[in-house]
């Protein structure tokens, strides 16, 4: 029989929450059927940025954001079922990443917050969420996660491939014939981007990277932005705003002389093309095919930027395989739950450096 489960993503850009409706027949091949987004109210994503450092009364400030999270994640199902016109009844779960707030596998924890009990209790639809934990527990990174589904929904025989996806954070995925799959975190993809724009224009992202080009590369800040010990880390490797936040970039800025906003911008979107560039080259050197997805697939500047220093590969986009960028992670997180109903184990211990496989997430029943 045919299941559908509904992903919900809101993922370290801010922006908001994607959601996906996904159905899975029997022989386990999914098929988008549609797709809700909400943005985040400016207030929700102050308090996610004002929870990344430790701070006062954070555990009172944690819990309570969590139930406003469940609020939104509950409007957008709510929104993504009226728009199909189906009852709640038609879905058999809601896979939910929540809101990564902590990110330290080294220290045996990912912290993703969202009050799972309050959001099945509002949507009355079973909740499946906390995918990371399990695969930590394991010894693992808990991520990336997406590089299971990119195998299950992209690989190919006909041709090598790498799927990168640029949200807040960059990450890859490269699928080989016969080969096991490689997936790591590059670095930043817009979040540092984000954050300078927000700053310096008011705007909340730098609309297709037309405020960067108006910009000069800055070399040195970039050479220096490049020097990063995490760029040059062997994978299993993973990163978030614990390590790529604005006191990283202030802390760059402040070994320079001044440099124009423009030309800061301009610097970081060249950081992200480049790391992204260097993590392609050195990991994935025979693979001429890469597939992008996120939201930064839509920045016209950054993409033309990563052409530049990938003069051999041939970029499009995840559409071009059939998912629309902004689809592909919130359709992995509703397979994630799909994989958890059916107790199937979803990581890839060669990609997260867990143990072995496991089965992830932790259910919330309606
Ligand atoms: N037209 C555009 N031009 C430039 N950037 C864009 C455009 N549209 C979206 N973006 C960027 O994409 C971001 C959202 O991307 P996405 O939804 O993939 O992030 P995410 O899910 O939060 O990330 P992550 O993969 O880290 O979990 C925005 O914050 C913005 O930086
Ligand atoms: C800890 C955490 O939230 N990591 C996210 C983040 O956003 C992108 C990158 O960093 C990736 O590692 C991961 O998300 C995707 C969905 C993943 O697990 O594959």
């Amino acid at each position: 029989m045919t299941e559908r489960y509904i992903g919900l993503m809101s993922g370290t850009s801010l922006d908001g929450v994607d959601a996906v409706l996904l159905s899975m027949d029997e022989q386990g091949r999914p098929r988008v059927e549609a797709d809700s987004f909400l943005a985040f109210p400016l207030a929700i994503r102050q308090q996610v940025l004002q929870l990344q450092p430790t701070g006062p009364n954070e555990l009172d400030r944690a819990a309570r954001l969590g139930n406003e999270l469940a609020r939104l994640y509950a409007e957008v199902v709510a929104q993504l079922l009226a728009e199909q016109q189906l009852p709640p009844s038609a879905i058999t779960a809601i896979g939910c990443h929540g809101q990564t707030i902590r990110h330290a596998p080294h220290a045996g924890y990912t912290l993703q917050i969202g009050n799972h009990a309050l959001l099945a209790e509002l949507t009355g639809i079973d909740v499946i969420g906390d995918f990371r934990s399990r695969d930590v527990a394991a010894g693992g990174h808990g991520a990336p996660l997406v590089p299971a589904f990119h195998q299950h929904v992209f690989a190919s025989d006909a041709e090598n491939r790498v799927i990168l996806n640029i949200g807040g954070i960059s990450n890859l995925t490269r699928l080989a014939n016969g080969a096991a799959v490689i997936g790591f975190d590059c670095g930043p993809g817009n979040m540092l981007l984000d954050a300078w724009c927000q700053r310096h224009t008011g705007a909340s992202f730098d609309a297709n990277g037309s405020w960067a080009a108006s910009g000069r590369l800055h070399v040195p800040l970039l050479q220096q932005m490049l020097d990063e010990p995490f760029f040059r880390l062997p994978p299993p490797k993973s990163t978030g705003r614990d390590l790529f936040d604005l006191a990283w970039l202030q802390a760059q800025l402040a070994q320079q002389p001044d440099i124009p906003a423009s030309d800061v911008q301009q610097t970081l979107l060249q950081l992200t093309a480049h790391s992204i560039a260097d993590a392609i080259t050195r990991h994935c050197p025979d693979t001429r095919s890469v597939y992008v997805c996120g939201g930064g697939a839509l920045n016209a500047a950054l993409m033309q930027a990563l052409q530049q220093q990938l003069p051999q590969q041939v970029i499009s986009s995840t559409a071009a395989l059939g998912l629309p960028v902004h689809q592909v992670e919130a359709a992995a997180f509703a397979w994630l739950a799909w994989r958890f109903t059916h107790r199937l184990s979803a990581n890839l211990p060669e990609v997260t450096g867990a143990s072995g496989l496991r089965v992830l997430g932790a259910l919330y029943p309606r």
